[in-house]
């Protein structure tokens, strides 16, 4: 996170008049399109991230940004998005993009919070019994020829420990699975939740990594989660348990991991995720996981069904196009919360300012001397910006605007009707 540097004030409001531009990244499912040319917008997508210079580049004349896990938004790729409104971030993690950054422009960043989860806590089960039954070793073998038919270290998961670090949305639904298929559940979580099921809390991390045969992460990206588990943790993980990690890359010491798996300390690891990815499929990767026994390595699919990612592109899309037609805020992660019906007849001004004392008198001097009538009027702050939502007479909106657009408190302005 970057402390707030407020940009210049623009020197002209956004008007809702077309064209609109929209730029999808990542690849992301047709169903934001198809949604987002429906509302009249302009759609170029593209099957991979940008580096943020590149991006910086080409958010020129765009108003609408659509991302995924790999594109990151440092403040250097805002600085001349003088037209971007809104990035849709087509996933859980927002942690790829600056927001205190965006909340400093007056963007307002959405993601979906539920959409894939189902998704990843599906592959986690699956991860589950293909590590403790060597599934992907078995079946290398018979592919290159060898027939080895084995029990040792293979077991059933009935009746087996899986510990949940992060019972959220997709660590809780992956308790009830995992309970499903005769497993105990424990979790660590530093916030108290509901257990679901017979699934149960532990006090400490260690306590879960001491009794778990299963060690799987579900939690964000957070300085706080940031290499959580090295070298100390893997060595309280009981002999030949097993790691999993679909979370964040930076969330496991990787080079702890491989050391431990290498030891024969841990019996297997899932690793879906990692502390550098590629911008995109064509581009190869090396990670120190390549080669060890019994190390199933994904890239970074743990979302990726086609049913998540078409609930996903249609969530976001919705937030998109919502706060674009009537500057509904509801479900952005980085900006103060508004959503008010807009009323018939009348028009929208959206004025994100720098929340400091006077704003507001000024704003409402200026409606005065402009001889506004004001229908509604909405304010919600945080600690760094406000987000006024005014409706007015038509034939006063745009000197209002204008106005208002001026003032040196002044982030970004619009109208919609
Ligand atoms: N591999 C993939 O494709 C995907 C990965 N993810 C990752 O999974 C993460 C979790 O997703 P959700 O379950 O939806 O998030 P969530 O926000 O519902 O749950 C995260 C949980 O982690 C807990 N937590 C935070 N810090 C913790 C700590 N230090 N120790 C223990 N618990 C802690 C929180 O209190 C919360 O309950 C996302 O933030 C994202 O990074 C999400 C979707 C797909
Ligand atoms: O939803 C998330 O946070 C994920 O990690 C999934 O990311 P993706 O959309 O696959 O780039």
């Amino acid at each position: 996170m970057s402390t707030a540097r407020f940009p210049p004030s623009p020197t002209r409001p956004i008007l809702n008049e077309g064209p609109f531009r929209a730029l999808l990244l990542e690849n992301i499912h047709p169903s934001a399109e198809e949604m987002l040319k429906a509302e009249g917008f302009q759609v170029e997508r593209l099957s991979s991230a940008l580096k943020p210079a590149e991006l910086a580049e080409r958010l020129k004349g765009v108003h609408l940004l659509g991302i995924r896990s790999k594109t990151t938004v440092p403040p250097e790729s805002l600085v001349h998005a003088e037209d971007l409104l809104a990035i849709g971030a087509f996933c859980i993690g927002t942690n790829q993009v600056d927001l205190t950054a965006a909340n400093t422009h007056g963007i307002p960043v959405f993601n979906a919070p539920f959409s894939n989860t189902r998704s990843v806590a599906e592959m986690v089960v699956a991860e589950v019994i293909v590590l403790t039954r060597q599934l992907f070793d078995r079946s290398r073998e018979v592919h290159t020829g060898q027939w080895r038919k084995v029990a040792t270290g293979s077991h059933e998961v009935r009746g087996k420990t899986l510990g949940i670090i992060g019972y959220g949305h997709i660590g809780s639904q992956l308790g009830v699975l995992a309970e499903s298929l005769g497993m105990r559940v424990l979790y660590f979580d530093v916030m108290t939740k509901l257990p679901l099921g017979n699934s149960r809390a532990v006090a400490t991390l260690d306590e879960l990594l001491a009794q778990s045969d299963f060690v799987t992460l579900h939690v964000p990206a957070l300085t706080s989660t940031h290499m959580m588990m090295g070298a100390e943790q893997l060595a309280k993980m009981k002999k030949g348990a097993c790691l999993i990690n679909a979370s964040r890359g930076t969330v496991v010491d990787i080079a702890a991991l491989a050391a431990s798996l290498r030891s024969k300390h841990l019996g297997g690891a899932a690793v879906d995720v990692y502390p550098e990815e590629p911008e995109g499929n064509s581009d190869g990767f090396v990670t120190e996981l390549q080669g060890i026994p019994n190390v199933v390595l994904t890239p970074h699919i743990g979302g990726s069904t086609e049913e998540a990612q078409a609930s996903i592109g249609k969530e976001v899309a919705t937030s998109l196009s919502k706060f674009f037609r009537t500057g509904a805020t509801t479900g952005a992660v980085n900006f103060p919360m508004v959503e008010a019906p807009l009323i018939p007849g009348t028009h929208r001004i959206l004025n994100v300012h720098r929340n400091i004392p006077g704003v507001l008198r000024d704003i409402n001097r200026i409606v005065s001397d402009l001889n506004a009538n004001i229908h509604a009027q909405v304010l919600s702050t945080d600690s760094n910006i406000g987000y006024l939502v005014m409706d007015l007479d038509q034939d006063v909106s745009r000197p209002v605007c204008d106005a208002i657009a001026g003032l040196t408190t002044d982030i970004k302005t619009r109208i919609v009707s």
